[in-house]
């Protein structure tokens, strides 16, 4: 008999867990781009207006655990979003709020945007974070970092600027996504002292609730 067959079918399936993040804002802010960095580790030769939701998927593994984020990249549109609107908002672990840093509009719209998770039962127990996109056109800014995150101080939030297009900010893009993963993952705590620094980003300012929630301690 083959005992690697007989051992494989013994052992217990591995642990995974499939976090559901949805990434919401205006049209146009670069939802689909940040995503797409995440999950592809690229800036996407070119987008198109997102119609209803698209998901995207990484397997990411932090203390032997294999977690699947699952990305759900919805349409800032709202004829985009009519039909599909109640489905985003269905078993969400995390919300993360995108506004654009040189459109004031998309930051403005932003309260519209968290009215709309609250219609949706969402409460303040749902990690959020906000991301400002397109700092590589910083020298077109709209919104500047204080009023964000006085935004962000007043609704909890640790806030995030940062570019899905600027090469040098991958490893930023990512360490934002990899935040919000380490902390859902912190709610059910397991052994925070195998996390490293470096797998971090550092909000621009930590919140009274983030000192505690991110085991990130420097
Ligand atoms: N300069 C710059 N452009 C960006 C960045 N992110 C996205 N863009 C551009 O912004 C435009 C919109 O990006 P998308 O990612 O499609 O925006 P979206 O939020 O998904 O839009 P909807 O799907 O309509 O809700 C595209 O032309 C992108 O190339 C960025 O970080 N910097
Ligand atoms: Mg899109």
């Amino acid at each position: 008999m083959d005992s690697s067959v007989e051992l494989s079918s013994s052992l217990p399936p591995p642990r995974s867990r499939i976090f559901k993040i949805i990434v919401i804002g205006d049209s146009g802010v670069g939802k689909t781009c940040l995503t797409y960095r995440f999950c592809a580790g690229k800036f996407p030769d070119k987008t198109e207006a997102t119609i209803g939701v698209d998901f995207r998927e990484k397997v990411i593994e932090i203390d032997g655990e294999k977690i699947k984020v699952q990305l759900w990249d919805t349409a800032g549109q709202e004829r985009f979003r009519k039909s599909m609107v109640q489905h985003y908002y269905r078993n969400v672990h995390a919300i993360v709020f995108v506004y654009d840093i040189t459109n004031a509009t998309s930051f403005q719209s932003l309260p519209s945007w968290i009215e709309e998770c609250r219609q949706h039962s969402l409460g303040q127990d749902v990690p959020r974070i906000l991301v400002g996109n397109k700092c590589d056109l910083r020298s077109a800014a709209r919104v500047s970092t204080d009023l964000a995150q006085k935004f962000a101080d007043s609704h909890s939030m640790p806030l995030f600027e940062t570019s899905a297009k600027s090469p040098g900010d991958n490893d930023h893009v990512e360490a934002i996504f990899m935040t919000v993963v380490h902390k859902l993952k912190s709610q059910k705590p397991l052994a925070l002292s195998q996390l490293s620094c470096g797998d971090f980003a550092v909000p621009l300012k930590k919140t009274t609730e983030e000192r505690g929630a991110y085991p990130c301690t420097c």
